[in-house]
Parts: structure tokens; C-alpha cells; sequence
């Protein structure tokens, strides 16, 4: 049986970066990703914005909806300030297997708390397993229709302080449209859209950025 793409992009992290140096992990992934074999990775020009969002709003709980290979994951969790947690959720085992790997040889592993399971299992049962109060920053980047079920499962469970921001990956390609309708139309959001491409190549995608104003935009309940 031949190895999983997962398995070929752990490979990859061994041979081309360094154990310790997330920069070197994701530079490996990213060339990997360019030029042997495309991945859903947000990718280098997506991440460049992702960067820059962690950096401006120094998020201490951020909350990651898929994880895959941990790209995002190490590229986040680089970013933040030390006493920060970053809690990422992967459905497929066999993944998460390799994002473990992955997070280890980046040396994060005491930052990045990560979970395998559903969603929608998992939320509800945050702020009781593990001490959450509030995430700062939500990166949503798992099944496309997970978006909208979730962003309202987080606010249900009290999740999202006022200020906290929802970074949401593929809203044109793959696409997200009932959640960007949801995040552009509802008081309860300040949401724009950060155009960018699909990863590694030249389709048209984005990041949506939308900040929680609180439950007072009750609006239509
Ligand atoms: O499906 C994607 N990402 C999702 C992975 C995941 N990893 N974990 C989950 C999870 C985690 C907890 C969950 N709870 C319930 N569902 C769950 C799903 N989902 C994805 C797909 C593409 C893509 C674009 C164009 C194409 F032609 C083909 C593909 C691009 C991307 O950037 C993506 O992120
Ligand atoms: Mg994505």
C-alpha cells in the first residue's frame, strides 16, 4: 500500500527544515505543496494575510475548525505571544496523526492543543474540558458547510467575546456562501473580505474577516 499525501508532506518537513524552526516547516510544506504535489494548506499568499491579522490582534485563545497537516496551525501558533493557546479541531484521524508530527518537530507542542473529533461534538464541550472562557481569534477552515452551523454554535455556547475575530479560509473556492451571507448581513458582525487565490495556484479565493460585535444586534432572533 502506498503512502497517504499527509505521509508525503511529513516526509517532506523531515528532509527540508529544521526540528524547532516552524518557519522552516512551513517554507518546506509550502515548496513541497508548489512544486511536487498541491495540498489544502491555506498556502503562502493567504498566509501572508493570516499573518498579519494574528499579528495586529496578539490573540491569547485562538480556536482553529481543521486542521490537516497543522500549516496553519504552526504558522499561527509561531506568531503568537508566549502565554497564548492555540486549540485546533481535525475530523480525520490519519491527519491528525501527521499534524501531531508535525506540531512536534516544530517544536509547539506545548502551545497547540489538538483535538480529533466533530465539531459539533467538540464546542459545546469546550469551556468545560478545557478552561476556555472566550476564543480571540476563530480560523475557520473545515468542511465548507461546517462554517455557518459552527459560528452560531459558538455564539450559543458563548464562545465570542465582543472584538473576537472569525478568519475564515475559502469563502469563494471551495466557497462558504450561506456563511459569508451570514457574517455580511447580520448586526452581530463587521465582516470584509480579503481577496486573495486558492492555494499554490491562480483560482480566485479569500480570507473573510468578520469581527464579533456582541448578541445586542439581536435583530430577528
Ligand atoms: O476541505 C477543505 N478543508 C477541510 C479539511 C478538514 N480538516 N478537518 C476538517 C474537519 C474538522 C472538524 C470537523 N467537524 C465536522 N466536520 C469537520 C471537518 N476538515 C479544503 C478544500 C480545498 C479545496 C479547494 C479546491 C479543490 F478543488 C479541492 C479542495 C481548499 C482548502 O483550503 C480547504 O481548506
Ligand atoms: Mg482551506
Amino acid at each position: 500500500t502506498g503512502s497517504t499525501r499527509p505521509q508525503r508532506i511529513l516526509r517532506a518537513v523531515q528532509k527540508n527544515s529544521t526540528r524547532g524552526s516552524p518557519c522552516s516547516v512551513v517554507n518546506a510544506i509550502d515548496d513541497y505543496c508548489k512544486h511536487k504535489e498541491w495540498a489544502m494548506n491555506v498556502g503562502d499568499e493567504k498566509g501572508i494575510i493570516v499573518d498579519d491579522v494574528v499579528l495586529e490582534l496578539k490573540p491569547i485563545t485562538v480556536l482553529e475548525l481543521g486542521t490537516y497537516c497543522a500549516y496553519s496551525t504552526v504558522r499561527i501558533a509561531n506568531l503568537l505571544p508566549p502565554e497564548a493557546k492555540l486549540i485546533t479541531l481535525e475530523f480525520n484521524a490519519e491527519s491528525a496523526a501527521i499534524a501531531r508530527e508535525i506540531i512536534t518537530w516544530a517544536g509547539l507542542e506545548e502551545k497547540i492543543q489538538l483535538i480529533i473529533g466533530a465539531s459539533g461534538d467538540w464546542i459545546p464541550r469546550l469551556k468545560e474540558e478545557f478552561g476556555i472562557e472566550t476564543f480571540d481569534l476563530v480560523f475557520l477552515d473545515h468542511w465548507k458547510d461546517r462554517y455557518l452551523p459552527d459560528t452560531k454554535l459558538l455564539e450559543k455556547c458563548g464562545l465570542l467575546k465582543p472584538g473576537a475575530v472569525l478568519l475564515a479560509d475559502n469563502v469563494i473556492c471551495p466557497g462558504t456562501p450561506d456563511y459569508l451571507d451570514y457574517v455580511r448581513n447580520s448586526p452581530r458582525y463587521k465582516s470584509k473580505f480579503y481577496r486573495s487565490h486558492l492555494e499554490y495556484t491562480q483560482e480566485e479565493d479569500g480570507l473573510e474577516h468578520s469581527v464579533f460585535l456582541g448578541m445586542a444586534g439581536r435583530g430577528a432572533e
